[in-house]
């Protein structure tokens, strides 16, 4: 029995929209299912929850990147595994599994029965999820790109966003621990994660892999703002790594950043705000449905 989770407002009422086409796909397939629609956010991460304990044996989250980070809380520690539909904005969790963006093709990878278990993270010890976890500029721009949606798709709320931080922001001064090390820092870009996609296409951490038990961190220290609008398109496509002069990489399996003030989070396109953040990887946490 599969349960769909629907976001509503996921993609700007695309997952709402589509929810006739799974209705008519499952009925073809003759496959059990039912679906339930989310009444507010974080409604998600019960009704997956109860889905899950109730037999559900694939709970999908129908929505994009915030209603994956929701159902996955949800079913966590539970025998179910997570399917998703790729109907929001960015997608970023589904684009690195190649998940199919069309709603028969999607479905067809939930019933297939392939499920892999795959790495998450968890920071702070309250909230796990699937792909990336940044602050700095990075997270700026996405509390700010959430304003821009209503005007610009994707990648292009995000870069206009990031047009309007860049000349303002001033890089945070933290400490940063990891492997038994403490380093100080002023960060104008960090990120720690298990998957590679960020915003909506943007390959902020390349080599990163669900299946090798690490986190993969990357941060850009004080750099001159010219500096990063040449960064900007290599990033885009992730060879921003090789540019090891302003781009430091690690893997590990814990980090923690301390700051002196409240920063903002930027967590698979939620954000938190918080002085201290500890991230660390979850290994196995997910059994994914996918290709
Ligand atoms: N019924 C609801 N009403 C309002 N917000 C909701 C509801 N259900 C879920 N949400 C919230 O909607 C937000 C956006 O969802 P989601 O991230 O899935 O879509 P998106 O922003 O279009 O896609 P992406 O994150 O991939 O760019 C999430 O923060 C989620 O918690």
């Amino acid at each position: 029995m599969i349960a769909f989770i629907v976001n509503p407002v996921a993609g700007g009422g695309r997952a709402y929209r589509k929810i006739p086409e799974i209705r008519r796909i499952m009925k073809k397939k003759l496959i059990d299912y039912k679906i339930f629609i989310t009444k507010y956010a974080g409604h998600g991460k019960i009704l997956a929850r109860k889905a899950a304990l109730s037999g559900f044996k694939v709970v999908v989250a129908v929505g994009g990147d915030g209603t994956v980070l929701e159902v996955v809380n949800g079913i966590k520690g539970t025998p179910a595994a997570l399917g998703v539909i790729p109907v929001g904005t960015g997608n970023d969790f589904a684009r690195f599994f190649h998940i199919p963006k069309k709603i028969e093709k999607a479905i067809d990878v939930l019933i297939m029965g392939n499920v892999k278990v795959i790495d998450a993270a968890l920071i702070n010890g309250i909230l796990t999820f699937g792909n990336i976890a940044s602050t700095g500029i990075a997270s700026e721009t996405a509390a700010l790109a959430v304003r821009f949606k209503k005007f610009f798709s994707g990648i292009w709320a995000y870069l206009v966003a990031l047009l309007n931080v860049l000349f303002r922001y001033k890089p945070y001064s933290v400490k940063i621990k990891m492997d038994g090390k403490e380093i100080k820092k002023d960060i104008t870009i960090f990120a720690a994660g298990v998957l590679s996609y960020y915003a909506g296409g943007i390959k902020l951490l390349p080599g990163a892999d669900p299946h090798d038990g690490c986190l993969d961190v990357m941060i850009v220290g004080r750099v001159n703002k010219l500096k990063i609008l040449v960064l900007l398109p290599l990033v885009i496509f992730g060879k921003h790594v090789h540019l090891k002069s302003l781009v430091e990489t690690y893997r590990t399996k814990r980090v923690e950043i301390e700051a002196d003030k409240e920063i903002p989070i930027t967590v698979d396109g939620e954000i938190l705000y918080s002085s201290k953040i500890e991230i660390k990887v979850e290994e196995n946490a997910i059994k994914l449905c996918t290709l």
